[in-house]
């Protein structure tokens, strides 16, 4: 894709996801916008060794929006970047396809890696306000970052990370069992968490035959 078939794609995506957007001209006017075409453009001279004249257009955009991209930043079709101030996306950072980042998160590194430090997110993954996704791991397709989390640890596909650190609460739309201790879902604990819903069900039902049974007698 060239670097206007791209921007194209944005205003689409920015069509299609953001509810207050009504027209392609309002859309026109989006920092979100601004900034990852701005970004488009750095990074094709990041690819091509300028790197300078890179930054020189990524902290322009900066100046402008408030929007912080690395041009050395990996980034997929149709990214949405929803109001934007504050939004820092780091120079090893991948972002996959029909991503939304809303302002003031950060795809940022922990400050203990070396090379690749930055996050990789899958397609589709939604990214909210204020949150921070802190190193070098993957977060999965169609994942959700809670506004305000604080990430450290990989986020599987089709999930909800919440909280600081952040844990997952939610995948493939079922709620992860609270006895979770780890962030990722553990399959002995859950399986154990099974058995104790079980258990209280089998408690409940014995009672109320005890019950019935009492008054029988
Ligand atoms: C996390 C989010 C994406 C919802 O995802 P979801 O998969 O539908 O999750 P749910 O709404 O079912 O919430 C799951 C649990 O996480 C909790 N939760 C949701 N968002 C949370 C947050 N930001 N911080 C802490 N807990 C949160 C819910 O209360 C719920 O807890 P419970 O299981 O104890 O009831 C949404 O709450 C969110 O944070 N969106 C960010 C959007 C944003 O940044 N908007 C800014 C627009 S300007
Ligand atoms: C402020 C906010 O919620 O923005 C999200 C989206 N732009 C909307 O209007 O719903």
């Amino acid at each position: 894709m060239t670097i206007l078939e791209n921007i194209k794609h944005d205003i689409q995506t920015i069509k299609d996801r953001d509810p207050a957007a009504t027209s392609t001209l309002e859309i026109l006017t989006y920092s979100g916008l601004h900034a990852v075409a701005f970004y488009r453009v750095s990074h094709w001279f990041y690819v091509h060794k300028h790197k300078v004249i890179a930054r020189c257009i990524s902290q322009f955009a900066r100046m402008l929006t408030g929007i912080e991209i690395h041009p050395g930043a990996k980034i997929g079709k149709g990214l949405l970047i929803d109001h934007g101030s504050g939004v820092v996306i780091g120079e090893t950072a991948e972002i996959g396809d029909y991503c939304l980042l809303y302002q003031g998160c950060t795809l940022g590194g922990t400050g203990k890696d070396h090379g690749k430090r930055h996050p990789t997110l899958g397609n589709n993954v939604m990214v909210g306000c204020g949150a921070k996704v802190l190193g070098p791991f993957t977060v999965g397709d169609n994942a959700k970052i809670a506004a305000n989390a604080v990430v450290l640890e990989p986020v599987p596909a089709n999930s909800t990370a919440v909280g600081v650190p952040a844990r997952i609460v939610k995948q493939n739309g079922k709620r992860t069992c609270d006895l979770d201790q780890v962030h990722i879902p553990d399959p002995v604990a859950q399986e154990l968490c099974q058995t104790r819903i079980q258990i209280a069900k089998l408690e409940k039902r014995v009672a109320e035959l005890e019950k019935i049974g009492k008054k029988e007698q």
